[in-house]
């Protein structure tokens, strides 16, 4: 039996709210059942990997003043003159070695599809249909909006919104949390909204991590001697502007080193997909590994990606063949990479517990 008041007071949404029946007449609007949304959401992915699909995706992704702060009066001209001219096709056929052709989508979103359904499995056998879950892209398909014009038209009167990302960046978190406002401002009724916050310190995320690193030395023979943490980089002076990203990475690697029993030295954080001529976040990963291998005669070597919810071309293109390369060019021989947490169930618990926590006082 669920309470009929929250801790603040205010009306909970009980079981029995859910079974009232929808008001409807030829006077009045039809009134869906109220519900409470939860919207996940992730960076987003090109819907193909030609050329133009390509192009639409990262003129939208690189158009973010978020993601690139540059002003538009110098960035526009470059992107849209050089940059959106060339990188189509590189970035494409990068896609194209990792696409899911069968589903004929890229591994971001068939996970996040994953993710999705397991999610909603778990949230509605507590909350049955009180809840309604979703997912949504920031850059391209489906997009926010999209998903929240479908919740509320569902009858979602409070929507928590869930940002994938497990570190607070400006350019990931912040930027999917302003394109969630944005959408609210088209609702005439609008939604009670939240905003999940960067999970990174959770004990149930950091310990879902460590059970997957220690699933892949449970299966190895000959363990790595070195475990690199590979974080998505961002330019440096967005640390400097006040940015946690770099500082919630270097905790990341912390907790998940403690958790382990690790000593410093066999578990170290690097960044990674620098772009353009600014200095990003060091040390960078392709640079590290081959130093590892030449400097300190590293022979084997394992990579993860704590930065990222799900594989993607970050992970299975860049870690998986280039900084792979890398490592093997400079004298590295053996080289693991440790896939993302995805759809595991541990992590998916560690998903529900931060939508559970969320919710309180509302459900
Ligand atoms: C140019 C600036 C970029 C910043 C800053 C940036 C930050 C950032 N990105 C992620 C997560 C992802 N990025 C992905 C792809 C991707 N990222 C950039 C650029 C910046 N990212 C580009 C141009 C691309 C597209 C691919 C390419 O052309 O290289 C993805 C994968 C999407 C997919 O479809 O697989 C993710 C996820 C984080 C976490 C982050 C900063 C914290
Ligand atoms: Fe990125
Ligand atoms: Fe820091």
């Amino acid at each position: 039996m669920l309470d009929a008041k929250s801790t603040d007071g205010s009306a909970m949404f009980t079981a029995e709210d859910a079974a009232r029946p929808v008001h409807a007449g030829a006077d009045h609007p039809r009134v869906p059942v109220a519900k409470i949304g939860v919207l996940v959401a992730n960076l987003g992915t090109p819907d193909g990997y030609d050329y133009w699909s390509m192009r639409r995706y990262l003129n939208e992704f690189l158009s973010d003043r978020r993601v690139i702060d540059y002003s538009p009066w110098i960035w526009q001209p470059l992107l849209q003159g050089v940059i959106l001219s060339k990188r189509p096709f590189s970035s494409g056929a990068a896609y194209k070695s990792i696409w899911n052709e069968e589903e004929g989508e890229s591994p971001l979103m068939t996970i996040t599809k994953a993710q999705t359904a397991k999610l909603t499995q778990r949230l509605k056998a507590e909350y049955g249909d009180r809840v309604e879950v979703d997912f949504c892209m920031r850059y391209g398909n489906p997009s926010t909006a999209s998903r929240v014009r479908r919740m509320v038209k569902e009858g979602c009167q409070k929507i928590l919104f869930f940002p994938l990302y497990p570190q607070y960046a400006g350019a990931t978190t912040a930027t999917a949390n302003d394109e969630f406002f944005r959408s609210l401002l088209k609702e005439k009724w609008q939604p009670a909204a939240r905003t999940a916050p960067a999970y990174f310190d959770r004990p149930t995320y950091i310990d879902a991590l460590a059970k997957s690193v220690e699933r892949v030395w449970g299966a190895m023979h000959e363990k790595p001697e070195l475990l690199i943490a590979s974080y998505h980089g961002v330019p440096r002076r967005y640390l400097m502007e006040g940015d946690p990203y770099h500082c919630q990475c270097q905790k990341t690697t912390r907790l998940l080193r403690e958790r382990l029993g690790w000593p410093e030295d066999r578990l170290i954080t690097t960044f990674q997909s620098r772009f353009g001529p600014e200095e990003w976040l060091k040390p960078y990963t392709v640079e590290e590994v081959a130093r590892q291998a030449r400097e300190n005669g590293v022979r084997r070597i394992a990579v993860m990606a704590p930065a990222f919810s799900a594989d993607c071309i970050e992970t299975l293109e860049e870690i998986n063949e280039e900084i792979r390369e890398s490592f093997e060019e400079a004298g590295g021989e053996q080289f693991t990479y440790i896939p993302c947490l995805n759809d595991d169930d541990d992590h998916i618990e560690a998903l529900a517990e931060v939508v559970r926590e969320n919710l309180a006082g509302w459900i």
